[in-house]
């Protein structure tokens, strides 16, 4: 991994004092701090010696907010665009201002807060973005408000779970996430959230937070040319404040959340002091929701910017005092941070295309200097300049050293070819290798795919299998329950049933005993009046008004017993209807049951099946585990291998730069060589020219010499005595193995010859007469003779008085060889 994919570093702690609110200005308006000026440290004065705290940071009361963003929070925004985890949170007690500085006066441009500003920066940098990097941005918003978190942007969702796991970390499970594409959009969702947030009113702050707040910013970039994706996740806490009850007069429901919230800022003061004091093995993360929701923040994959909010009032000194050391504490605790970027396999492809290309192009490169260095040298006229090394050879230099100086420097360049030659067959390896993981890579997403395509399909028969269980079961209940009702309805049927049989059987009784009452009467009214007069029946029997009376009695009772023995009729009717539809219960019920002993026994195989498929999805998911371990392993070797290459490559183009400088001056060297070559040639073949030359003249002067000596014999001959002179002639002659050139020059008495190595020039007068003549040419040898022994001298001069007798005509006299 690229090593500034990862940072490790203390969390930045920042201090910010707000100016004296007005019940502080009443109760007491004394101020308990004074700030240094370096910006960095706070005092607090007591009575002894006044208790210093530095930070990365102090901000006094006057700072503006805009001034505390870029401070303290706008390197997280820096780091968030690079794919980095990042935090920013306030702690403080209460009414210290977290919330004027996590939110502050959204919309207002000089009074809104750090969440609103770094939104902003965020879209700014989006809009200012390479064109090939496409953004996407989701925010989240929620509170924890009594240990438990709640939505604010669905506040139904009020007790969402915490997870963990190696891709995400820690998060918020089902937290509603909204996309946004603008810091309007972002600032409307706020608004939803904030009002959804509890707050309330306390003594000392009539709008204190009851919760602590998260506002969760996603923002992932996906580089559209290599398919790279970076996502970092931003976490802006605006805590709930520490407080002291008696302070707030918190009673009641305000009470319970004082209680709450001091719990998790005592839960998160432990995580923090195991995270720095040194010994702790255990972080108690997991004691409070606040500090498993900061697990990553403190001490985790983040970067962490902590800004701790105090009052400077004397009358809040306490609080004050315990917040600065909660901010000392928190200085020491250690990030480390990494992006959050994600290799696809395209993106592994393009990286390994790009290697190939690279490996290809140095190939080709390699190749065409094998080429050059493998040829046989051709002067080319390329560079005229001459350096140090080249002019120091001379004429004198012979070709053989040439050639053993250019023998050494192309073994010297062949080494490095091999050199290179060898980087090159083991660059083609991981090439090689490169490739078959790749494929590997490929085929094992395919099986992984596969595997997948599996799982979702026995997930998809695992949840219907499930739906159709639970059906069966709830009908099953009904049925059950229905089942019962009846049976309750029959056993209250049977009753009634039975009450209505005692009951008729009693009316049945009093009707015969009323109709044989009956028949006793009507045969006493028939005697009656047949014995009206008679006293003793008269007296014995009852009066037939009386006996009507209880005849009429008895007969509304058997009005009324018909009347019940129609309704017990009704109700027999009524009973075997209910038996009827008794029966056809117990049959419905034995259906029922017969369906649900189907069903039960469908459930059982059901039940197998998911037990096979739940087995199967445990080994395709360990599979499938060790696979993705297996890749993760692969695509590390991958990042290792692409590196290599990287760095051989990197090495190969240094070298390749060397080996082309080399070349050029090399092949100056040998132009500006081949140079000399030629002039020393050309040198060498004019000597030759001379040296025949030489040959030549020599053997003519010799015949020369010959010549003058007859000539001058001639000229003392008395038969040439009288002969006109000759007008004028020159001789040129070589003498010795010089080239000597001789004039000789008739006339008023002077005659030169001048010597040096290669010339003698003789000036000489002559005048009429033989004796003259003769003597002026004996002169004349006499000089060359003298010439050619002095070659040395640059000029040898004839006296003129020698000379002077013999110049009389003005005329030259030559002689002609
Ligand atoms: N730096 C400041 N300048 C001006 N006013 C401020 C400043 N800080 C805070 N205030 C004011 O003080 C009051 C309390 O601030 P705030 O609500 O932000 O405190 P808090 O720490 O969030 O309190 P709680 O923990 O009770 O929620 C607010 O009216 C706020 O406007």
């Amino acid at each position: 991994m690229d090593p500034s994919d990862e940072s490790s570093g203390n969390i930045r702690v920042v201090c910010r004092f707000r100016p004296l609110n007005e019940k502080e200005k009443l109760i007491e308006e004394s101020v308990c701090v004074t700030f240094d000026p370096d910006n960095r440290t706070v005092a607090i004065k007591s009575e002894g010696e006044p208790q210093r705290f530095s930070y990365d940071y102090v901000f006094n009361p006057s700072t503006p907010q805009a001034q505390i963003y870029q401070i303290g929070a706008r390197p997280i925004i820096d780091a968030i665009m690079q794919g980095f985890n990042g935090t920013v949170f306030a702690y403080g007690q209460t009414s210290s201002g977290k919330t004027f500085t996590m939110t502050g006066v959204l919309g207002d441009k000089n009074l809104m807060g750090i969440i609103p500003r770094m939104v902003g920066d965020v879209f700014s940098k989006i809009l200012n973005s390479d064109s090939h990097i496409e953004f996407s941005v989701k925010v989240g918003y929620c509170e924890i408000y009594m240990e438990k978190i709640k939505d604010l942007l669905e506040p139904s969702k009020n007790n969402l779970k915490i997870h963990e796991d190696k891709i995400r970390g820690v998060f918020i499970e089902d937290l509603t996430e909204r996309y946004v594409s603008s810091e309007e959009e972002v600032f409307e969702l706020m608004n939803i959230g904030t009002s959804n947030r509890e707050v309330g009113y306390t003594h000392m702050n009539a709008g204190s937070s009851r919760s602590h707040s998260i506002f969760c910013v996603t923002l992932s970039q996906t580089n559209s040319l290599d398919f790279s994706t970076k996502t970092g996740k931003l976490y802006l806490v605006d805590l709930a404040g520490s407080e002291k009850v008696g302070k707030t007069g918190a009673e009641g429901k305000r009470l319970e959340e004082a209680k709450n919230i001091n719990k998790s800022l005592t839960a998160l003061g432990q995580v923090i002091n195991a995270l720095t004091d040194g010994k702790s093995s255990h972080v108690p993360y997991r004691d409070s929701k606040l500090t498993r929701v900061l697990q990553d923040s403190l001490g985790g994959n983040s970067k962490t910017a902590l800004i701790i909010t105090c009052s400077p009032s004397a009358y809040n000194e306490a609080e004050t005092v315990s917040t600065l050391r909660f901010g000392i504490r928190a200085k020491s605790i250690k990030n480390k941070a990494k992006v959050n970027k994600e290799y696809t396999v395209a993106e592994l492809k393009l990286m390994l295309a790009k290697a190939k290309e690279d490996i290809h192009m140095r190939d080709k490169k390699i190749e065409m200097l094998e080429q050059k260095l493998g040829k046989p040298f051709v002067y080319e006229e390329a560079d005229t300049k001459c350096d140090s090394k080249e002019e120091s050879y001379t004429k004198s230099d012979s070709k053989e050293d040439f050639k053993e100086d250019t023998k050494e420097e192309s073994e010297v360049e062949i080494s490095k070819v091999s050199v290179l030659d060898d980087i090159v067959i083991e660059l083609e390896e991981a090439r090689t290798r490169l490739t078959n993981e790749v494929e590997k890579n490929m085929k094992l997403r395919a099986i992984i795919a596969e595997n997948q395509k599996e799982i979702e399909e026995l997930r998809g028969d695992y949840n219907f299998l499930i739906s159709r269980t639970n059906e069966v079961r709830d009908k099953n209940t009904i049925n059950e329950e229905l089942l019962k009702e009846k049976d309750e309805q029959i056993e209250i049927l049977s009753a009634e049933i039975q009450d209505l049989k005692n009951e008729m059987r009693n009316m049945c009784d009093t009707k015969f005993d009323l109709e044989q009452s009956f028949c006793e009467i009507e045969a006493l009214h028939s005697k009656s009046e047949f014995n009206d007069q008679s006293p003793f029946l008269g007296d014995t029997t009852p009066s037939k008004s009386a006996l009507k009376e209880q005849l009429e009695e008895e007969m509304s009772k058997n009005e009324n017993l018909l009347m019940k023995i129609n309704e017990f009729e009704n109700l027999l009717e009524a009973k075997s209807e209910v038996e009827l539809d008794k029966e056809k219960l117990n049959g419905d019920k034995q259906e029922l049951i017969k369906e649900l002993q189907k069903k039960s026994e469908k459930i059982v195989k059901l039940e197998c099946e998911l037990d096979e498929s739940k087995q199967n999805y445990r080994n395709l998911e360990s599979t499938w585990k060790k696979e993705f371990n297996y890749l993760k392993d692969i695509s590390v070797s991958l990042g290792k291998n692409l590196e290599l290459v990287s760095a051989s490559y990197n090495q190969i183009s240094k070298e390749k730069a060397e080996l082309v400088i080399e070349k050029k001056s090399l092949e100056r060297k040998m132009t500006k060589i081949a140079k000399r070559a030629k002039i020393a040639e050309e040198e060498l073949k004019k000597i030759k020219e001379l040296q025949s030359l030489c040959k030549q003249e020599t053997s003519k002067d010799k015949i020369k010499v010959k010549t003058v000596e007859i000539a001058a014999k001639n000229l003392l001959d008395p038969k040439y005595l009288h002969q006109k002179p000759v007008l004028k002639t020159s001789l040129n002659a070589p003498m010795m193995n010089y080239n000597i050139k001789k004039t000789i020059t008739g006339g008023q008495g002077v005659a030169r010859i001048t010597g040096g190595p290669g010339v003698a020039r003789m000036t000489g007068g002559g005048g009429p007469g033989i004796t003259r003549r003769s003597f002026a040419t004996l002169q004349m040898l006499d000089a060359i003779k003298k010439a050619d022994k002095s070659k040395n001298d640059s000029s040898t001069e004839i006296d003129p008085n020698d000379l002077s007798s013999s110049s009389s005509s003005g005329k030259e006299k030559c002689i002609v060889f």
